[in-house]
């Protein structure tokens, strides 16, 4: 990397620092094997929920709660975030991140379960935002529950979708990187979503529900 690009990149950092909370959620993710969202993608997930006014959001992929942190911080005050996870011990350090950064009990549903079993117990079009971040095979299956669960209007967005510089090298071809490319092409050609790839954190996919 050349001093230019890493001159760069630390100025863009400059525009999402994490506080103690968040810095202390993330390493008890990483200890815990539930890699969180790096800081862009955290806070381009806080932007889009302020920006939807977003006061329903589903996430699939609790971890130790750093998405949902940053999704919180741009919800409504009324809102509530609903997060799924297989993962019963990543959801308690979760809702102890919450608790620090003050929001209520009643802000946050954690269910515990896998998302596939879960995200058709939900119900239609009452969601503004869907953000996965769970099993990168089920990408297929998630866009197709956020597109029923969302309002026209409402976000979802899918973290990882760079995978490390894997996608984009066609030589690539394990099974998720394959399910991460098959995403990004069912995405933009749905018609009833505008989307784009920000290159943020591992790479942020975000589309808008534009039609029914
Ligand atoms: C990358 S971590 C999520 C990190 C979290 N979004 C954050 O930023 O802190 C992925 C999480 O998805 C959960 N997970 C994996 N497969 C799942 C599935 N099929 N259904 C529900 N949760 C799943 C894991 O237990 C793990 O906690
Ligand atoms: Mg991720």
């Amino acid at each position: 990397m050349t001093d230019q690009v890493e001159a760069t990149l630390a100025y863009a950092e400059q525009f999402h620092q994490e506080d103690e909370i968040l810095h202390a959620a993330r390493q008890r993710g990483l200890e815990m094997g539930a890699v969180p969202v790096l800081p862009g993608a955290g806070a381009a997930l806080c932007f889009l929920a302020t920006a939807v006014n977003a006061k329903a959001v589903v996430e699939i992929g609790t971890g130790c709660g750093v998405s949902g942190l940053w999704l919180l911080r741009g919800m409504r005050a009324d809102g509530t975030l609903t997060s799924v996870d297989v993962e019963p011990e990543h959801q308690r350090l979760a809702r102890q991140a919450y608790a620090e950064a003050g929001f209520s009990g009643a802000r946050v549903r954690l269910i515990s379960g896998r998302a596939l079993d879960v995200l058709p117990r939900l119900s239609d079009g009452g969601y503004d935002m869907v953000f996965a971040d769970g099993a990168k095979q089920e990408y297929a299956d998630y866009l197709a529950e956020a597109v029923r669960l969302l309002r026209v209007g409402g976000i979802v967005a899918f973290d990882n979708m760079l995978w490390h510089n894997r996608v984009a090298d066609p030589a690539q071809r394990d099974p998720d990187t394959v399910a991460l490319r098959e995403l990004g092409k069912l995405v933009q050609s749905d018609e009833r979503l505008r989307s784009v790839l920000m290159p943020l954190g591992d790479g942020l996919l975000a589309a808008v529900k534009v039609s029914a």
